[in-house]
């Protein structure tokens, strides 16, 4: 049968029953690059029961879906079914007016004034972090080998519990175990075990009353979904814990306030130290003071608080580990951080703005710590070419047309500027390959260079990126943390914890990749898995592939491990 797509090249169906796309979220970068320099930035793609749809990487489409016609796209039902399952009625499991209401709730809640409360507040966790390597190498200046990955990970968990719950899991601190820390540094690796149900989830939850399914679930053989299920109920308790305690001291318990924890002592609410400033305070008292008609009930925020743990750990944690993993690869950009790092820190002793006993102890405000032209760029560049996830799904709601900045060449060669497309044609919208379009970000798209994003005092123009031609993304023109009603809530968050753990850090510390060789000369490399999630893994003979790890030689920083002269005080942000 003839349908919208029939026109649109792309490549040819695998299988009836699952289409072509599975292929997409299996170790497939190089895939996914490919098929949009080969077909373009509009693809067909096929899916399940011999569905069409289409990969989208041409910024004007991605315009129509993002801004223009957002009313005749929302997230697709595989991704809505599975997270209601997962996380209940938060953020990524509502759609429609539902959705609407619960993001005007949440939006300010996490506005540039909330940020730059918290961002004092928070600064002991990248602190600790960093006195964590610090404890673990030699002061002689000798580098160690260390698997960053989990360090980082826990401090993430760490910044999204005490800044979004003002709560603390003592992650950072080894010899305090906590069940909900460690439930959730599995969820990922568990998830993918079972990741190949998620399709179908829609047809099990209409089709499969919730007894049976139940039922089914204790005759299921195997650990993997069992396993998936224990760790999602840890979630799910630990998030309602933590919301009934808030609630009560809120509600101004004495009782329970005098039984929160401090840092660095057992798990619990941060109190009186975070002051009401975090993220679940100020939304709940928000919450208190609106309309009845736009509140949400109480179960909704908790689904709200598993949603910002889930959405709000993995991905940094993996772009933070990537920027070092990148700056161990540079060690130039390394200095010119340090050094950019080290004036505006010395800068606040100078000024008498901080009482810190070592300039490295500073915390720079959180304008200061967003203004600093290079590390941003940094920031910036590494979101663009190493996206932490990669493709996100949405569903056309009525039927549309799609113009194309870049025309796209029809099964039989002729050209195509407009695709039209049927109500309930999912939409694969390809971050990555949007982020390294030869159209937009030049010949070198897929290299990473920092300096693309800035321009002296004196350039009025810089040659790619005043081009017309944007992407709708919130976050730069670039589609990382897509854009429209969905896009990312917590971007300016991520952002602003990435800078503060790579300013505390690299005064401190100096990052290389992996020295140590074996017999045969083989040194371990970092290898990025793209299965949806961008997966760091050390390949065989050193690592098993598939476990997450990000070895790095870690050493004191020395005075050579600063730039020599500090050249950004010319440069501008784009
Ligand atoms: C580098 C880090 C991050 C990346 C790359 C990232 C990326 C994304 C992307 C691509 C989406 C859209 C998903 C979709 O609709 O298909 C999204 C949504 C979301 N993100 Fe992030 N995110 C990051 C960090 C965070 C943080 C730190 C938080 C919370 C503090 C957060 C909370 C959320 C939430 C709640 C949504 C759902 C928004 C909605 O549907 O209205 N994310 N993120």
């Amino acid at each position: 049968k003839k349908t919208a797509l029939s026109d649109v090249a792309g490549p040819p169906r695998e299988s009836w029953l699952r289409g072509n796309t599975q292929r997409l979220f299996r170790d497939a970068l190089d895939y996914n690059l490919w098929l949009s320099r080969t077909y373009g930035a509009a693809v067909k793609m096929c899916t399940l029961f011999g569905r069409e749809a289409l990969y989208l990487s041409d910024p004007l489409a991605l315009h129509h879906v993002f801004v223009k016609d957002q009313q005749a796209f929302d997230a697709n039902d595989a991704f809505i079914q599975s997270n209601l399952l997962l996380f209940g009625e938060g953020l990524i499991g509502t759609l429609g007016e539902q959705h609407r209401k619960q993001r005007k709730m949440l939006n300010p809640v996490f506005s540039v004034s909330n940020l730059r409360e918290i961002l004092p507040i928070i600064h002991p966790i990248a602190t600790e972090m960093a006195s964590v390597f610090t404890k673990q190498i030699p002061t002689d200046g000798t580098p160690t080998e260390i698997d960053v990955m989990p360090w980082l990970s826990r401090g993430a968990q760490e910044y999204i519990s005490q800044a979004c719950f003002g709560w603390t899991f003592n992650a950072l601190d080894l010899n305090k175990r906590n069940t909900y820390s460690e439930a959730a540094r599995r969820y990922t690796p568990a998830a993918l075990r079972v990741s190949w149900l998620r399709p179908y989830v829609p047809f099990i939850v209409r089709a499969i009353p919730l007894s049976i399914r139940t039922m089914l679930l204790d005759w299921y053989p195997g650990e993997d979904m069992k396993d998936f299920v224990y760790i999602l109920d840890i979630m799910h308790q630990t998030s309602k814990h933590i919301f009934e305690e808030k609630k009560k001291s809120l509600e101004g318990d004495s009782a329970e306030k005098d039984s929160v924890a401090t840092p660095g002592r057992s798990e619990g609410d941060l109190g009186p130290v975070m002051q009401g400033k975090d993220i679940m305070s100020i939304l709940l008292k928000a919450n208190a003071s609106s309309d009845k008609a736009d509140r949400m009930t109480d179960s909704e925020i908790i689904s709200q608080m598993s949603t910002l743990l889930f959405a709000g750990f993995e991905t940094t944690t993996y772009a933070v580990s990537r920027i070092l993993c990148v700056l161990a690869s540079h060690p130039e950009a390394q200095a010119r951080i340090r050094t950019e790092v080290k004036a505006a820190k010395e800068k606040y002793l100078a000024e008498g703005r901080s009482s810190a006993a070592t300039w490295q102890d500073v915390s720079l405000s959180y304008d200061d710590l967003m203004a600093l032209p290079y590390l941003d760029a940094v920031i910036r560049e590494t979101l663009r070419v190493y996206p932490p996830s990669s493709v996100h799904f949405r569903v056309a709601l009525q039927d549309t047309t799609l113009p194309l900045q870049y025309p796209v060449k029809s099964i039989d060669g002729k050209p195509i500027t407009s695709i039209p497309v049927e109500k309930g044609t999912q939409i694969l919208v390809s971050i990555i390959a949007s982020n390294h379009n030869k159209d937009i970000w030049g010949a070198d798209a897929s290299e990473w260079k920092p300096e693309r994003w800035l321009k002296t005092a004196d350039q009025t123009t810089s040659k790619e990126l005043t081009d017309s031609v944007k992407y709708p993304g919130v976050y730069n023109g670039m589609m990382t943390f897509l854009g429209g009603p969905r896009a990312c809530i917590g971007f300016k968050f991520s952002e602003m914890e990435a800078k503060q753990v790579l300013a505390t850090l690299l005064p401190r510390l100096h990052f290389a990749p992996p020295s140590a060789v074996d017999e045969r000369g083989n040194k371990k490399e970092v290898y990025w898995m793209m299965s949806g999630p961008q997966i760091p893994v050390v390949r065989p003979p050193f690592g098993d592939g598939t476990t997450a790890q990000v070895p790095l030689d870690v050493r004191l920083a020395r005075d050579e491990d600063f730039a020599e002269t500090s050249d950004d005080e010319d440069l501008i942000r784009l």
